[in-house]
């Protein structure tokens, strides 16, 4: 037990969680990224305690002021990890991008991992390898990557040097997606670069997901590490369907154990999606609220004002449903709509999700509408239509609007209308979770009609809970409010969160925590096989019946609200969708 005079070990504050073989802690340089939760202590970034009696505090765990959990002085030599003490090298791990040439690693993940090492929360030792079919060399790659990377957290004077130090530690090596030889010469390199380290090796699959099951089997059969972790992130959709989603699953789990696997929604990266459940069970104010008794409905928006712009190879057999309801906005409803789980441990957490996503009714095809965005011309501008894309098939019929009238049959939120909306080249981009309340009963101003102005219909201006996701993150509540003056004239007013204001710094792209979180093991922020198998059930019977009767999508302009059908969908249950109403574009 380590002398630290509080009677526990520091370490009692690891949360034991489920470990694939030769799993280890990292130890972490100083991360700036407080991870304060107790349930996350163990995947803490270093943060070196805070001077304590004048000198340096490590190895007791003490909340000082700031509520900043110090790490144990395992951790910090990395000790802890169990690789031994620091002069046998410690561990290290590679970060492998398989599809490095692709549309997202370039995108997102060689982004996430550079604002990682300039945050210095990456392990000490690391290595980044580009894996792909297109010939590279590794300068090649480095001037690939960086020409998306840019140091856009916490301007700092050493960007630069940041830089070319984080491109030095990126090589690349070029192979084909099922050739075992391609891999193991990929293992050589990797050997190489871990010189003796105990090896953690981290496989990013940036690839369509048609080729998942061959990555996973060449790289698992002679890419694996041979003493540390193997882990997979695997990017969704997750199949296109249950059977097909239950064949990649089942494929997989013939070379990887399920803790290898690594399912990312990144939307569950997202800010105001993690702050969720702080929201909800952090506070007082908002469970008592969080049910059928007070809530009229919820809805769920994502919205972009852009096409598929040449992912029409993907998207088409894809779909909007598939591409974003079965997986973002259904992952955001089952944390809103979840009971309060045990703990903030992942299996916990992933534990409620399942339980809320199993008791949802499957959509029905009256409850969905479906549209596609077709060209026009305004104001001079051509815009094109998703059938003016060269990726596209030909009357092609692949929705990239969908509107749906969800239901979740338990006591909490029985009867309650979850009404989700996505869509691409719509007029903005945004995703947004919106809580509208109940009328107030027996409204003592329902009568009081202010003389002049534009009444307020205080019946019908019920409250509405508004968390923005993206952009400009915020979190506002719509009140009914007395305007200053002598006289009793109500109006709308927000009570309003605005990140950008309230918070001084910029905030970590979503796939910056997740890849941390899955070179740390945590597993909270990923997909288990029974949260994709529920979510499935609930959308394959109305995906076949769509593709089976080739439903024809509303056409809706480029950059217009999206189709008609959303408003009568919405009509149907009572509901207006907020993001469109006249008193609310939310800006400020
Ligand atoms: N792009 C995005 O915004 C997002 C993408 N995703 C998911 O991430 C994954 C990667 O997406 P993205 O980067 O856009 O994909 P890309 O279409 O850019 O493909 C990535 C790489 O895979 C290789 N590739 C492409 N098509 C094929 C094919 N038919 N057979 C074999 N190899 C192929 C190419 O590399 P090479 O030819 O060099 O081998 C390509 O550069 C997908 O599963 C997608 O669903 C998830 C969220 C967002
Ligand atoms: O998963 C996907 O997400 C992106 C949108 O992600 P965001 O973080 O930029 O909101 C979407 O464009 C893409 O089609 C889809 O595959």
């Amino acid at each position: 037990m380590a002398a630290t005079g509080l009677g526990f070990h520091p370490a009692a504050f690891f949360s034991a969680h489920p470990r694939e073989a030769g799993a280890k802690q990292l130890p972490f340089r100083h991360c700036s990224h407080h991870r304060i939760n107790v349930a996350r202590t163990r995947r803490a970034c270093l943060l070196r305690a805070k001077s304590f009696n004048g000198h340096p505090q490590i190895g007791a765990s003490f909340s000082n002021s700031n509520g900043i959990e110090a790490v144990p002085a395992e951790v910090l030599d990395g000790r802890a990890a169990g690789d031994g003490p620091p002069e046998q090298g410690g561990s290290t791990v590679s970060i492998t991008v398989v599809g490095a040439s692709g549309d997202l690693a370039k995108k997102k993940i060689f982004p996430a991992l550079f604002a990682l090492f300039y945050e210095d929360c990456l392990p000490e030792h690391f290595t980044v390898f580009g894996y792909a079919r297109s010939k590279m060399s590794d300068e090649e790659l480095r001037n690939m990557i960086s020409m998306t990377l840019t140091c856009r957290i916490d301007k700092r004077e050493n960007c630069g040097d940041k830089m070319e130090q984080f491109l030095q530690r990126c090589f690349y090596q070029s192979g084909q997606y099922n050739s075992e030889d391609g891999f193991a010469e990929l293992d050589r390199k990797l050997k190489e670069k871990e010189a003796g380290k105990l090896p953690n090796r981290l496989f990013y699959l940036s690839i369509p997901p048609n080729i998942f099951v061959d990555v996973v089997r060449s790289a698992s059969r002679t890419a694996s590490s041979s003493s540390g972790w193997t882990r997979f992130i695997v990017e969704k959709p997750f199949g296109r369907d249950s059977e097909s989603s239950g064949v990649l699953t089942r494929s997989l789990k013939m070379y990887l154990a399920e803790e290898q696997i690594f399912r990312i929604d990144h939307y569950l990266g997202k800010e105001l999606v993690e702050n969720l459940s702080v929201l909800r069970f952090s506070n007082l104010v908002f469970e008592p609220l969080w049910s059928r008794n007070y809530i009229r409905n919820v809805q769920l928006i994502f919205s972009e004002d852009f096409g598929t712009e040449g992912r029409g190879g993907y998207f088409d057999n894809y779909g909007i449903i598939r591409d974003i309801m079965q997986n973002h906005l259904l992952q955001i409803l089952a944390l809103f709509a979840m009971e309060t789980p045990v703990s903030l441990d992942a299996e916990d957490i992933r534990n409620e999700k399942v339980k809320v996503l199993r008791s949802m009714r499957q959509l029905k095809l009256e409850d969905v509408v479906v549209g596609q965005y077709k060209g026009h011309i305004r104001a001079g501008k051509s815009f094109p239509g998703y059938a003016d894309d060269p990726t596209v098939p030909k009357g092609s019929v692949t929705p990239t609007f969908a509107a749906a009238a969800l239901f979740i049959d338990n006591a909490r939120w029985d009867g309650v209308p979850f009404l989700m909306k996505a869509g691409k080249a719509l007029h903005t981009r945004r995703a947004e979770i919106r809580v509208q309340f109940r009328r107030v009963p027996g409204n003592l101003y329902r009568r009081r009609r202010a003389a002049g102005a534009a009444d307020l219909d205080v019946d019908a201006a019920t409250n509405e809970l508004v968390l923005r996701v993206q952009p400009d993150e915020a979190i506002y509540l719509k009140i009914n409010n007395k305007v200053p003056g002598l006289g009793m004239r109500l109006d709308r007013s927000d009570l309003n969160l605005l990140y950008s204001e309230r918070y001084r710094r910029e905030i970590p792209d979503a796939y910056e925590r997740l890849l941390l979180d899955a070179i740390e093991g945590e597993r909270r922020l990923f997909i288990r096989s029974d949260e994709l198998d529920a979510a499935w059930a609930i959308f394959t019977p109305v995906l076949r019946e769509l593709e089976e009767k080739r439903v024809a999508p509303e056409l809706y302009p480029y950059g217009s609200r999206g189709p008609v059908g959303a408003h009568y969908l919405a009509a149907n249950y009572n509901v207006r969708w907020g993001d469109i109403t006249s008193d609310d574009d939310g800006s400020f």
